[in-house]
C-alpha cells in the first residue's frame, strides 16, 4: 500500500488507548508523531512520584493529577492539531459500553492488570473492534493482535498462576529471602498495623510445636495502657525475633535436618548502649519533630541515618530501622492503624517490611536484602525499563497500522527478548486462530463442581462470576429465571429480591434450586459476555479447595455425568415451560446446551499486577 494511502488510513482512524502509564505515555507520543489525529485516552489513575522516571509526559508538578488529562495536555503542546479526549476513569465503568467501543477503528491497550485486560477483550469482541494488547516486565515485552473470529482472543489461552508458598514455609521453615519478605508483609505488618480480626499466625512454629494461647497472642500486639511507642516497639521486637524463635526451637525434631534459627533479642544486638539514642540525630524524639514530616513521605531510614536504599545494612541497622518504623507508625500514623494493607508505594511500610524480613533472614541464616531489592520482591515489582516500553509502543503502532490497512496476514505477535535469539532481540510469530475451546470467544460451556448444600449464591457471584470469570456486573440465570443481577441500574424492588437470595444455599434457592445436573448461565451485559456452566454436586473437597468449588472444563464430567446430562437435556427439551409463580417469577427451564468439547480451564492469576508474558 502506498505511503499516501497509509497517511489517509492513519489520519482518519479513531483510536482508543487504554492506560496512560509506562507503555501509554510512549504510545501516545508515538501515535501523534505517526500522524494519528483522533485519540481517546482512558486511565483511572493519578500521577505518582514513582512514575516520573519513565512516564516522561509527567513532571513533578503533576503529581496527584489525572494521568489521562496530563498526558493529553503534554502531547497537545507539541501537536496542537490533534484531537485527544481524555477520560480520568476506570475502563470498566458503564459509560464505556459496547456502543462506546464501536466508534473506534482500533483499541490499543497499555494496561497493567489482567482484570482490565479481560474486560477490554470482551468489549472489543462485542463491538467487533480489533485490539492490540501489550505488556512489559523489565527487558521483556510482548505485543499481540486480536481480531474477532480471525485470531485468538486475549482469553483464548490460560495465563500463568502467580507463585505462592506453602504456609509452613512462611511461618516456620523459611529458606529464601522471598519467604522472609512474604512473612514480614503478610504476618507482622498486618498484625501490627492491619485488621487484627483477620486470622493470622505469627508464631514461628513447626508441626507439633507448642501453640501459644490465641487470645494472649492477639492482645500481645495491642498497645498497652501508658505504654510508649518506644517500649511497644522493643516489646514486639523481642517477641517476633526472640521468643517466637525460642518456642520454635523447642520442637527439636523439626531441626534435625535443618539449620536451627538463632533467636534475636534487642539486648544482644545493642548490648548496654541505649538503642533509642542510636536513632539518628534526634535522640529518638520522633514525636517532637512532627511538623518536619508533614507533606513529605514519612521515612524511618533517614531518621536512623541510613541513606542508600541499595546498600546492604547490618543486623544492627535493620534492628534500628525496625524499631523506628514501628514508632513512626504509632506516633504519626495512628489513625491508619488497624486499616493498613501493604502498599509498595508506602515508604514506611516498605522500610518496616525490609527490616523485619532481614532480621528474620538473619535468624534463619538466609542472605539479607537491600531495601531496593526487598521492595521489588514485596511489591512483585520487576523494575520497568523505559526503553522496553518505547520499543513495545513502537510495535503496537506498527501492528495497528497493518490492522487499519486490513492487512491481517502481515500482523504478528512480537516478543521483545532480554537476550538475542538467532541475533534477534525482537521475535515475531504467526498469530494463532481462535481457540475453539475458549469460553469467551467460542462460548464453550464450563463445569462447576460445588457443594450445593453449603455454598451460597453470593459465593458463586463473587468467587466464580467476578473473580474467575472476570464479570464486572454478573447476572446469574437458570434458564430464563434470573437468580441474581448486579449493576448500577437495578430497581430497588428487584435489588431487594436478589439480595434476599444471595445468602441462600444453592440447593435451597427458590423457585428453582441449583443442584447436580442443573445448568446456569453467567452473564455480563456490559461485556456482552455469556457462559454456560454445568453444575456438578460434590461433597469432598481438599484443603486447597476450601471454597468447596472448582471451576473447570468439560473434562471434569465423567461418562456418567455426560449420560445424565444427555438425559436431563432430553427431559428438559420434552418438558414445556414451567410456571411456578403467578407474576414475574415465571420460570422457563431451557434445554441444557450441547456439551461436546473438552477444555481444561487453568487457574487464573489472582495477583494485582499480571503482565501477559510467554517468552
Ligand atoms: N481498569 C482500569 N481502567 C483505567 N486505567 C487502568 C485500569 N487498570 C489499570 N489502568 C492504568 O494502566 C496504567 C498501567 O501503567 P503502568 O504499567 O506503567 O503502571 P503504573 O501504575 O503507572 O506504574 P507502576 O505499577 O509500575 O507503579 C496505569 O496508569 C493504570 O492507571
Ligand atoms: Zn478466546
Amino acid at each position: 500500500m502506498s505511503a499516501m494511502a497509509d497517511r489517509g488510513v492513519i489520519e482518519n482512524s479513531k483510536v482508543l488507548m487504554v492506560g496512560a502509564g509506562g507503555i501509554g505515555c510512549e504510545l501516545l507520543k508515538t501515535l501523534v508523531l505517526t500522524g494519528f489525529k483522533h485519540i481517546h485516552v482512558i486511565d483511572m489513575d493519578t500521577i505518582e512520584v514513582s512514575n516520573l522516571n519513565r512516564q516522561f509526559l509527567f513532571r513533578k508538578r503533576h503529581v496527584g493529577m489525572s494521568k489521562a488529562q496530563v498526558a493529553r495536555e503534554a502531547v497537545l503542546r507539541f501537536r496542537p492539531d490533534v484531537e485527544i479526549v481524555a477520560h480520568h476513569a476506570n475502563v470498566k465503568s458503564s459509560q464505556f459500553n459496547v456502543e462506546y467501543f464501536q466508534q473506534f477503528s482500533i483499541v490499543l491497550n497499555g494496561l497493567d492488570n489482567l482484570d482490565a485486560r479481560r474486560h477490554v477483550n470482551r468489549l472489543c469482541l462485542a463491538a467487533d473492534v480489533p485490539l492490540v494488547e501489550s505488556g512489559t516486565t523489565g527487558y521483556l515485552g510482548q505485543v499481540t493482535v486480536h481480531v474477532k473470529g480471525r485470531t485468538e482472543c486475549y482469553e483464548c489461552q490460560p495465563k500463568p498462576a502467580p507463585k505462592t508458598y506453602p504456609v509452613c514455609t512462611i511461618t516456620s521453615t523459611p529458606s529464601k529471602p522471598v519467604h522472609c519478605i512474604v512473612w514480614a508483609k503478610d504476618l507482622p505488618f498486618l498484625k501490627l498495623f492491619g485488621d487484627k480480626t483477620l486470622s493470622n499466625d505469627l508464631d514461628v512454629r513447626t508441626s507439633g510445636a507448642e501453640t501459644s494461647n490465641e487470645q494472649e497472642e492477639a492482645s500481645f500486639f495491642d498497645l498497652q495502657k501508658d505504654e510508649t511507642s518506644k517500649a511497644y516497639a522493643a516489646r514486639v521486637f523481642d517477641r517476633l525475633f526472640g521468643q517466637n524463635i525460642e518456642i520454635a526451637l523447642k520442637n527439636e525434631g523439626a531441626w534435625k535436618e535443618r539449620r536451627k534459627p538463632t533467636p534475636l533479642f534487642i539486648a544482644d544486638i545493642f548490648g548496654s548502649e541505649d538503642k533509642h539514642e542510636e536513632n539518628g540525630s534526634e535522640n529518638g524524639s520522633a514525636l517532637e519533630n512532627k511538623s518536619k514530616d508533614e507533606g513529605s513521605a514519612l521515612s524511618a531510614m533517614t531518621k536512623v541515618g541510613l541513606k542508600n536504599p541499595q546498600e546492604m545494612w547490618s543486623v544492627k541497622e535493620n534492628a534500628k530501622l525496625f524499631l523506628e518504623s514501628v514508632r513512626l507508625f504509632l506516633d504519626k500514623r495512628k489513625q491508619e492503624i488497624g486499616k493498613l494493607t501493604f502498599d509498595k508505594d508506602d515508604q514506611l511500610a516498605v522500610e518496616f517490611v525490609t527490616a523485619a524480613a532481614n532480621l528474620r533472614a538473619h535468624s534463619f541464616g538466609i542472605p539479607m536484602q537491600t531495601l531496593f531489592d526487598a521492595k521489588g520482591i514485596a511489591g512483585n515489582i520487576i523494575h520497568a525499563i523505559a526503553t522496553t516500553n518505547a520499543i513495545i509502543a513502537g510495535l503496537i503502532v506498527l501492528e495497528a497500522i497493518k490492522l487499519l490497512e486490513k492487512n491481517l496476514e502481515a500482523c504478528r505477535m512480537t516478543y521483545c527478548l532480554e537476550h538475542a535469539s538467532r541475533k534477534l532481540l525482537l521475535m515475531p510469530c504467526e498469530m494463532d486462530v481462535p481457540n475453539p475451546k475458549c469460553y469467551v470467544c467460542s462460548q464453550t460451556p464450563l463445569v462447576l463442581e460445588v457443594n450445593t448444600s453449603t455454598v451460597t449464591l453470593r459465593d458463586v457471584v463473587e468467587k466464580i462470576a467476578r473473580k474467575k470469570l472476570a464479570a464486572s456486573f454478573p447476572t446469574i440465570m437458570q434458564g430464563y429465571n434470573v437468580l441474581c443481577e448486579t449493576g448500577d441500574d437495578i430497581d430497588p424492588h428487584s435489588a431487594a429480591i436478589y439480595e434476599a437470595k444471595l445468602d441462600m444455599k444453592l440447593d435451597s434457592l427458590t423457585p428453582v434450586p441449583i443442584v447436580d445436573g442443573v445448568e446456569i448461565t453467567i452473564e455480563d451485559l456490559q461485556q456482552d459476555f455469556s457462559c454456560s456452566v454445568y453444575v456438578k454436586h460434590r461433597e469432598d473437597f481438599s484443603e486447597e479447595e476450601a471454597d468447596e468449588m472448582r471451576l473447570g472444563g468439560l473434562d471434569l464430567l465423567t461418562p456418567a455425568d455426560t449420560q445424565a446430562t444427555a438425559k436431563t437435556e432430553a427431559a428438559l427439551k420434552s418438558s414445556s415451560a414451567e410456571i411456578v409463580d403467578g407474576d414475574e417469577d415465571t420460570v422457563m427451564i431451557d434445554g441444557v446446551s450441547a456439551l461436546g468439547t473438552k477444555r481444561k480451564l487453568e487457574e487464573e492469576p489472582q495477583g494485582p499486577v499480571q503482565k501477559k508474558m510467554k517468552v
